[in-house]
């Protein structure tokens, strides 16, 4: 990488930003943020001040140009791994459960315009089943690794007497505690009712962490369920899925490595006429 000027215009733009001062009106406007929380703060600032540290105050800092290119690789690495994981095992998991896929089959059919468009709108409000089965896939199959913080302050969890030491490193076990019985009935089998409106109430809080949760949660939840849905939706209605001698059920998973990798997720694809 050459030292000096950004070399690119969009990198300049993001690279000449200067601190708070700069934040016009309309920022503050548009930027949500993505801990829900409306418009603190410029989304390239707010990259910047969580990589401070939490007592940490930002002066006027701004991005370098490998500073950009570090978090580009980083929404590379972050979102096609995972969205093509959760992809693949949803495929894996609809060939393993014909019915299921029967129904959010019906249910793609019926949202169908007449020049067999499927538009925007019923991916992301008429289509409860699809919705449900991509979630359910989610909680099954978790391929980030464990989520990890490091405890800013001493805290006490609760009356267990466990108190977690500032500076302190603590692991999350997501796939534990999505494949748990003491938090989902019968968690191994793949029942995307559970995500139905009517049983999503039955879901206790931050027993689902498919997307984590709080100020440094998955920014591209959004867009991955919507991208992985449109892309469920067509495929869906053209093939069906179906197991063939080498669908491995149970799924077996690459050994020492930090993330939950199968060693393959094979499935038929069937044209439907
Ligand atoms: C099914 C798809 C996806 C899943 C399951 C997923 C899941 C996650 C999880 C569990 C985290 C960890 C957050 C934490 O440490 O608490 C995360 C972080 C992140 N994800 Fe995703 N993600 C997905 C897709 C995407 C996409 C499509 C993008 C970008 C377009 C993206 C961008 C990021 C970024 C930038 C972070 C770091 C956020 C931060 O540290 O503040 N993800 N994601």
């Amino acid at each position: 990488m050459k030292k000096g000027k950004p070399n690119n215009t969009l990198l300049n733009y993001f690279a000449s930003r200067e601190g708070n001062a700069s934040v016009s009106k309309s920022d503050h406007k548009t930027n949500g943020g993505h801990n829900g929380k409306a418009g603190s703060d410029h989304p390239v600032h707010r990259s910047v001040i969580n990589t401070q540290g939490p007592n940490k105050k930002f002066v006027n800092k701004r991005l370098t140009e490998n500073e950009m290119i570090a978090n580009a690789f980083g929404f590379l690495l972050a979102g096609h791994q995972t969205t093509c994981f959760a992809l693949s095992y949803c495929l894996h998991e609809l060939a393993l459960n014909p019915s299921v896929q029967q129904i959010l089959y019906d249910e793609i059919n019926g949202a169908t315009d007449l020049d067999g468009q499927i538009p925007y709108d019923s991916v992301l409000a008429r289509l409860p089943y699809l919705d449900a089965v991509l979630s359910e896939t989610l909680r099954r199959h978790f391929a980030v690794s464990p989520i990890s913080r490091v405890a800013a302050i001493d805290y006490t969890l609760g009356n267990t007497g466990i108190t977690i030491k500032a500076g302190q490193q603590i692991e999350i076990p997501v796939y534990s505690i999505h494949n748990s019985d003491k938090y989902f009935v019968d968690p191994f089998r793949f029942n995307p009712d559970r995500f139905l409106v009517q049983n999503r109430r039955n879901i206790r809080p931050y027993t689902l962490l498919s997307f984590s949760s709080g100020p440094r949660n998955c920014v591209g939840e959004r867009f991955a369920m919507l991208t992985i849905k449109m892309t469920l939706a067509h495929m869906i209605r053209k093939y069906r899925f179906n197991t063939c001698t080498e669908t491995d059920d149970p799924i077996r998973y690459q050994k020492f490595t930090h993330f939950m990798l199968p060693e393959r997720l094979i499935v038929r694809i069937e044209p439907r006429v």
